[in-house]
């Protein structure tokens, strides 16, 4: 069996898939390789009209998905992949590309372009070889190729159709079926690779595993030149590419010998050595009828420093330079290494204090924001630091350092009068983030900090030495349910935790609202939806929806404070308890914030009770911070944990698997490059 002799080989090294397809997770899990799961923040945009083929298009873009895991990973999980494997399937027929669907109009279009026809399924496949070097910098050995597997469809009935839509299988598989499910009963024939059409091609993964681990198709020891072949007879047909400046980016080639493609914002790549022509397209006879396996290919995407500062690794993929430094914010990265004699580097020492001094930095937030600092010099700008203290009735001594600090972390800007005291004003990011009558004031998020998770936190060696929350400890009582003990037992404290959620809400809502197209459901229920600040934005986004928020009675009674002048009627408030009381009826259901609050068991009861209020295609979009498969990030998501509360911080793959058992398919996910992450699933 020729995977064998490779798993072998790939022994003891670290092997990652970069996507979150449960299939291609299935399959070579099956096939006995050890990986880890790390989804691919690429987004998958290329402009298809640049591809002279099909292939070509799903071959870039699972190179671009591999890349970016790679690249990602030495910055943001601390370690980099020995070997990174990236995947794109799409369908093409009659000319057009198929991907997932995007609704359900978009599926029906799809199959019944489809319907009685022969079509063909494309995956491209890249495998990234990370090789670090001496210098700490890493090496990238592209290898790509593609598998095309022909499917013949039945003719379809309308009522088939539309009974094939809404089971919900076609929601989250390229061209809107899943040959190995349902779709099964769509097909007529085919011509291929089976596990091609499922989503990865395992045979020609083997055979390309094969060639580079047993074979020397190629190592970083080997000079090659254009069109050397391989012991299969295919030719690897490398596209070396150097960076004509230092700090022009690194960037993938074709295989099939097109041009690299000019990443505009990288100015120009220029190939030190072009790929040969368009390599030739080998046929071979498979046990089942011809396919055509595409070219295997490497390219030597040059070095790039594991240290490479954020504005480098920032142009190092341009097109994904916001999902590696936005979404997730700024990569942190450690760096180790020691200058000769052995003193630290100023970046580690300076790295180190930002972490010691971090608490006193959101103190120093919290206390400006508390005592009114921001909106003093939103109205009154240019005051002195004794004016300020008259005015929030402080010390001078203690005003002039508040401020002070408040500058050194930009959140203050202050000029000089002639030869007197520096005067103040607000930053743009004050002014954004900390007045309270900005639009995305966190201002309410800031003091619920400042007020509850301080205190827990101030006995965080106690909640890790006992794995519980330090509530009695912090608060003085023992907290069993931490809503109705802690955030709604006295007026001021429910309103703090209300004004945190509604800012929070106010931040993310347009970004969850907005992540995939929600215009095909007209009535959505967002459970536990608080001030209904996420309401709006959703009714904002979608004139054709209405929106019911459900919530504790004790909740509910306290809307109006926040929407005193309620203009839009399609947002109602149900009070009840989602554990208990009957769910409203909608064809969308919305948990924003909610699931990461309560451990499994708990988690189960309740999507058991929205799926029992579910009919077959009802959608679920959920939204919260997705760890990182291996739960090496993002730290926001890490540190809240930290709360001990009796809920759970979890991966897209982790929530996935829990929908996935009340009859929920992930349709789309979705990294925001905003606070909250989402995932549209579709009711079976
Ligand atoms: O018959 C089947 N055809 C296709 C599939 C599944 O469809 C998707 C294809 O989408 P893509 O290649 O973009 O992969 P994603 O799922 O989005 O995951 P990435 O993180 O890799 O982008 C793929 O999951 C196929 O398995 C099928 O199941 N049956």
């Amino acid at each position: 069996m020729v995977l064998n002799p490779v798993i072998s080989k790939l022994a003891g090294k670290l092997v990652v898939l970069a996507s979150a397809s449960p299939r291609r997770l299935e399959i070579l899990r099956n096939a006995g390789l050890r990986f880890e799961v790390v989804p691919s923040w690429f987004k998958e945009t290329l402009d298809k009209s640049l591809f002279k083929a099909p292939h070509e298009y799903a071959v870039e873009t699972a190179k671009q998905k591999a890349l970016e895991v790679a690249r990602r990973m030495p910055f943001k999980h601390l370690k980099t992949p020995d070997i990174v494997i990236g995947a794109d399937t799409i369908v093409t027929v009659d000319g057009m590309i198929l991907e997932k669907p995007v609704d359900k109009d978009d599926a029906y279009r799809m199959l019944s372009s489809l319907s009685g026809k022969s079509h063909s399924v494309f995956t491209g496949v890249a495998i990234v070889l990370c090789h670090e070097k001496e210098n700490d910098e890493v090496d990238y050995q592209l290898f790509a190729f593609y598998e095309e597997t022909k499917v013949k469809f039945a003719d379809l009935s309308e009522n088939m159709l539309w009974e094939y839509i809404n089971s919900g299988e076609p929601m989250d598989k390229a061209g809107g079926y899943g040959i190995q499910a349902l779709g099964g009963m769509l097909v007529e024939y085919v011509h291929g690779d089976f596990l091609n059409v499922v989503g990865f091609p395992l045979n020609h993964f083997c055979k390309q595993l094969d060639l580079i681990y047993n074979h020397g198709a190629f190592s970083s020891e080997q000079e090659t030149s254009p069109g050397s072949s391989s012991h299969n007879g295919t030719h690897a047909s490398p596209t070396i590419l150097t960076q004509s400046s230092p700090d022009t980016p690194a960037q993938s080639g074709h295989s099939n010998g097109s041009s690299a493609k000019h990443n505009p914002s990288a100015g120009q790549t220029r190939h030190t050595q072009s790929s040969p022509s368009a390599s030739p397209v080998h046929k071979v006879k498979k046990n089942d009828g011809e396919s055509e396996v595409g070219e295997s290919s490497w390219t030597l995407v040059n070095s790039l420093s594991k240290h490479t500062d954020d504005r480098q690794a920032e142009l190092v993929d341009s097109e994904n330079a916001a999902s590696l430094m936005t979404s997730r914010g700024p990569a942190m990265e450690l760096n180790v290494t020691e200058h000769e004699g052995g003193e630290p580097r100023k970046e580690d020492l300076q790295r180190i204090t930002e972490l010691m001094d971090g608490f006193k930095a959101s103190k120093a937030l919290f206390t400006a924001s508390k005592m009114c600092v921001f909106d003093l010099l939103q109205s009154r700008p240019g005051l002195d630091a004794a004016q300020v203290a008259e005015e929030i009735k402080a010390s001078v001594k203690g005003t002039e350092c508040l401020l002070e600090a408040c500058e050194s972390l930009g959140l203050l800007k202050s000029k000089e009068r002639k030869c007197q005291k520096p005067v103040y004003e607000n930053s743009g990011l004050a002014s954004r983030f900390l007045l309270s009558d900005a639009p995305f004031s966190l201002q309410g998020y800031i003091q619920h900090c400042d007020k509850t998770v301080w205190p827990l936190f101030s006995h965080l060696e106690d909640a890790v030495r006992e794995g519980s929350n330090q509530h009695e400890k912090a608060f003085g009582k023992k907290s069993k349910d931490m809503f109705q003990d802690t955030f709604y037992n006295s007026l001021d404290v429910k309103l703090r935790f209300m004004n945190a959620m509604h800012s929070i809400a106010k931040v993310t809502g347009q970004a969850v609202a907005t992540a995939f197209d929600l215009s095909s459901f007209k009535t959505a229920c967002d459970l536990g939806g608080c001030t209904g600040a996420m309401a709006y934005e959703f009714t904002k986004s979608y004139p054709g929806l209405s929106v019911t928020v459900f919530d504790l009675p004790a909740v509910v009674e306290m809307s109006e404070h926040f929407h005193p002048l309620r203009t839009d009627n399609r947002v109602s408030f149900v009070a009840g308890d989602f554990f208990n009381d009957d769910l409203p009826k909608a064809d969308l259901y919305i948990l924003a914030r909610i699931l990461h609050d309560w451990p499994d068991e708990k988690v189960h009861v309740l999507l058991s009770r929205v799926a029992d209020a579910c009919t077959p295609g009802c959608g679920l979009l959920l939204s919260e911070i997705f760890l990182d498969e291996d739960r090496g990030g993002p730290s926001r998501g890490l540190l809240q944990a930290l709360s001990m509360s009796d809920g759970k911080q979890r991966s897209a793959a982790e929530y996935g698997l829990l929908l996935e058992s009340h009859g929920f398919i992930t349709a789309h996910i979705r990294h925001t490059d905003n606070l909250l992450d989402a995932m549209l699933c579709i009711k079976a």
